[in-house]
């Protein structure tokens, strides 16, 4: 059996004004960790986008505002995801928004869009306001989307006989 010390390592960054957004980015966050993953919980706010090259996966948590818009506050993050040599980026965006309105969850269509062309696209997910009970096992799916495209992951490679 060999062990490989290497963990891949994934950061959730979200945008969120009431907190609808940042309660879906803690399940996700709670949902790592109880697969022994390692995982970086970042507002937008406090996350430079020269950060992006660290981590093997980026989960992207965004409220939508305007008329299906991306928060201001997000458009940096964006461009960097736009810049070359990110293919080999595993993504997933979520958000949560509101169906009222005419573009229920515009901004995750818009980085959804954007990341399937320059990244490793494993996921997305919409979430109506509040997360409930059901939402936790759509967030469970979008983890194991995530962890199959990580390529160490489980750690323990080559050689292994039971
Ligand atoms: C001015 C304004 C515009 C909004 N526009 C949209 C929209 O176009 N589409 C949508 O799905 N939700 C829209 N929403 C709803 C928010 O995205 C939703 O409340 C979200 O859960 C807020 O996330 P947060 O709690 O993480 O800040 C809008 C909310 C406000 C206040």
């Amino acid at each position: 059996m060999a062990l490989t010390n290497y963990e891949p390592r994934i950061a959730i960054v979200y945008a969120s004004v009431t907190g609808n957004t940042k309660a879906v980015a803690e399940i996700l966050q709670e949902i790592c960790i109880s697969e022994g993953l390692e995982v970086e919980l970042r507002s937008v706010n406090d996350f430079s986008s020269t950060e992006l090259s660290r981590y093997d996966a980026v989960l992207v948590g965004t409220y939508t505002w305007g008329s299906g818009e991306i928060p201001k506050e997000m458009h940096r993050l964006f461009e960097a995801f736009e810049s070359p040599n990110r293919t080999g980026l595993v993504t997933a965006v979520f958000g949560t928004g509101d169906s009222f309105f005419a573009e229920f969850c515009g901004a995750v269509d818009r980085f959804r869009d954007m990341l399937f062309v320059q990244t490793d696209l494993a996921a997305t997910l919409k979430i109506e306001l509040v997360p409930q009970e059901a939402d936790i096992i759509r967030c469970e799916k979008l983890i194991a989307s995530v962890t199959k495209r990580l390529p160490a992951f489980p750690r323990y490679i080559g050689g292994y006989n039971e």
